[in-house]
């Protein structure tokens, strides 16, 4: 059975998979990473794919931008596929000094904007957190090879190009050490917690709104590299 989103068939995806937003960073990943890589998903360029990491079964799926993109696929993903473990690898901007340019960001918790999930829980305001074991995993490992890494309050936001330029968008926020802005990490980790299943959002900081320094094209590419193995890694539990 496939969906409208997906064309792949029930056992096409692994139980562990990696959520890029970007459709050619989930190639790059394919490409590079996997063994033994095949395509199981081309619906609207929304690109998955299957292979190996180490011997042990592996995907990785686009999720595109924003929040309600995310939860079509990981909603799929999840019901239709049999995904138990989810863990997003992406990009986000800075929004605490002590965090760099190129430092990993795991997102220990997502505050959001989003209806998605504000809308959800009446008078409460739920918490979406990351599963703790995979937290754990990812920070050991990032602690072991001597990556920069910060885990915290990641804000996931609907909203890009805020109203106020710069850091006037982000208000109080700022002041209850939220530490970097994607768009996707609550909804993920909202839909895991509803489904029973495993989420990690693990980020790499691109740009930095604070000091305006940004990542340059050569940096990208070997940040995202870093960020990738230990995903994986994390993933499949090597
Ligand atoms: O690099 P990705 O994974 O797409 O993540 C970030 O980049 C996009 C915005 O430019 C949003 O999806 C945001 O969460
Ligand atoms: O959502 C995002 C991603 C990267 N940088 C930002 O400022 N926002």
């Amino acid at each position: 059975m496939s969906t409208p989103h997906n064309h792949a068939k029930p056992g096409d995806y692994a139980e562990a998979v990696l959520l890029p937003g970007d459709p050619l960073r989930a190639k790059w990943i394919a490409e590079n990473f996997f063994e033994a890589p095949r395509q199981v998903n081309s619906v609207r360029n929304c690109l998955g794919f299957t292979g190996t990491w180490k011997g042990k079964p592996v995907s990785v799926q686009a999720t595109g931008m924003g929040q309600p993109s995310l939860g079509i696929y990981v909603h799929e993903l999840i019901n239709v596929y049999g995904s138990k473990t989810l863990i997003r690898v992406g990009t986000c901007g800075g929004l605490n000094a002590k965090v760099k340019v190129r430092d990993l960001v795991l997102a220990q918790a997502a505050t959001t904007d989003s209806g998605i999930v504000k809308d959800r829980f009446g008078p409460y305001n739920f918490a979406p957190i990351a599963d703790f074991g995979l937290l754990r995993a990812a920070a050991d490992k990032a602690e072991a090879r001597g990556f920069r890494y910060h885990a915290g309050n990641m804000l996931s936001s609907d909203i890009f190009y805020h109203r106020e330029p710069g850091l006037e968008g982000y208000g109080a926020l700022l002041d209850h050490g939220v530490i970097g802005v994607e768009m996707e990490a609550a909804a993920l980790y909202m839909l895991a917690a509803r489904f029973g299943v495993k989420a990690l959002t693990v980020c790499t900081m691109t740009d930095c709104l604070i000091t305006h320094q940004e990542i340059s094209a050569d940096e990208r590419q070997s940040s995202l590299r870093e960020m990738v193995e230990l995903a994986l890694d994390v993933a499949v539990g090597a």
